[in-house]
């Protein structure tokens, strides 16, 4: 396939770059690294610099058979305090990505959506099904961009995924021996924060809130290894001339290859299906690096919802998706050697 990754120097858009590179599918990545890094995009793939916003109408052409799109910007708690940025690109530049592919008849998309849709859900684990509830202008952006897909999809005749992943962590290792890890500057997520603590780069790691109703106290997430998480693209991929049986839910190959997919999005949690606590996450991290990692409980951060934990079913059923690495410590693991690397 040609393929077009909006966002493909960011952590996880290099990483699914580099396995639809090693597949032998055609890419082209389309960033404006306001956060990616251009040494992210492997050789062998074109690299245009800018934002969705424009440059996707003027990439786009009919012989691409389809779009991943990871572009956007991700941190909670700034939404809050900034949701003009989220809105304008989160929501904006998707719509002009949309309106992109409509102009080029590029009929198939993989969106980047996030548990961060859901909110304070009324169970554990979250199915896809869980009714929606943004805590904050984030996932708000993201909710209204799977709205988007929804009705484009059917109105228009697009094959449209939307992967919610929750707390994505972890580095993902090359066929060569590279390893592709989080290199966000400013960070803000909390492993990678935690390990800077135990590499002696921070000299504690705030945990924001202890009074959350959960076991400590402190927020649970659910983790989910970048490679884990990499690979259910390509599934989605593999699937999208596919329908589903309206009775079932069963995928099946309806059409010929080819054929204009019939108008469908389909929703899929990607998770491991534990929540850690936020203290948890220190704990194994001070077990994996053998390191003291001091903690120190400051307030709550603005948007943060208690507790965000996946059913991942539906996608292990329908995609055939199964998590190779999904032990929080491997996860964390991986993510020391990369950052160990990366200091030195
Ligand atoms: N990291 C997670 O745990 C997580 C969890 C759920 C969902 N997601 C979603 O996954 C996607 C990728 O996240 P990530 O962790 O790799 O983030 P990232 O910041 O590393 O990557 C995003 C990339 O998009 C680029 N970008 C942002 N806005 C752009 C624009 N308008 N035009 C062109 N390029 C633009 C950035 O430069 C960056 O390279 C995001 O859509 C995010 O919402 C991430
Ligand atoms: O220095 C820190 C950083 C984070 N946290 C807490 O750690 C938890 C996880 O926070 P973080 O690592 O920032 O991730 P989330 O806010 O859960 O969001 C991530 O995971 C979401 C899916 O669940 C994605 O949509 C987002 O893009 C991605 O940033 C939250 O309770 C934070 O308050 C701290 O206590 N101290």
């Amino acid at each position: 396939m040609k393929l077009l990754v909006a966002g493909g120097a960011g952590y996880i858009g290099s990483v699914v770059t580099r396995l639809l590179f090693d597949a032998g599918h055609e890419v082209v990545v389309v960033d404006d690294l306001s956060k990616g890094r251009r040494d992210s995009v492997p050789d062998g793939v074109r690299f245009v610099p800018g934002r969705i916003h424009d440059k996707a109408a003027e990439v786009l052409d009919p012989s691409f058979d389809g779009v991943l799109h990871f572009a956007a910007f991700i941190e909670a708690g700034e939404s809050v305090a900034r949701p003009e940025k989220y809105w304008d690109n989160n929501l904006v530049g998707s719509l002009r990505l949309l309106d992109a592919m409509r102009s080029a008849g590029v009929r198939r998309i993989v969106f980047s959506s996030t548990a961060a849709v859901y909110g304070d859900p009324d169970e554990l684990p979250i199915r896809e099904t869980a009714t929606p509830r943004p805590p904050n202008p984030y996932g708000a952006s993201k909710l209204a961009v799977d709205y988007a897909l929804r009705d484009e999809a059917v109105a228009h005749g697009m094959a449209a995924v939307s992967l919610r992943y929750f707390n994505v962590a972890g580095a993902h290792r090359c066929a060569d021996g590279q390893l592709l890890g989080e290199r966000h500057d400013p960070e803000s997520h909390l492993i990678p924060i935690a390990l800077q603590v135990a590499a002696g780069k921070r000299e504690k790691l705030q945990l924001f809130g202890d009074d959350y109703p959960t076991p400590d106290g402190t927020c649970l997430r659910d983790y989910i290894h970048i490679t884990d998480l990499a690979g259910a693209h390509l599934l989605a991929l593999s699937t999208m001339d596919c329908d589903a049986d309206p009775a079932t839910g069963q995928l099946t190959v309806a059409r010929p290859a080819g054929a204009t997919p019939q108008g469908s999005h389909r929703v899929y949690n990607l998770g491991s299906g534990t929540g850690f606590s936020n203290r948890q996450v220190a704990e194994v991290t001070r077990e994996v690096t053998g390191r003291p990692v001091p903690v120190e409980i400051a307030p709550r951060r603005p948007g943060d919802p208690a507790a965000l934990v996946a059913s991942s079913e539906k996608a292990r059923t329908e995609l055939g998706w199964t998590p190779q690495r999904p032990a929080l410590s491997d996860i964390v693991a991986d993510a020391w050697e990369f950052h160990s690397r990366e200091l030195h």
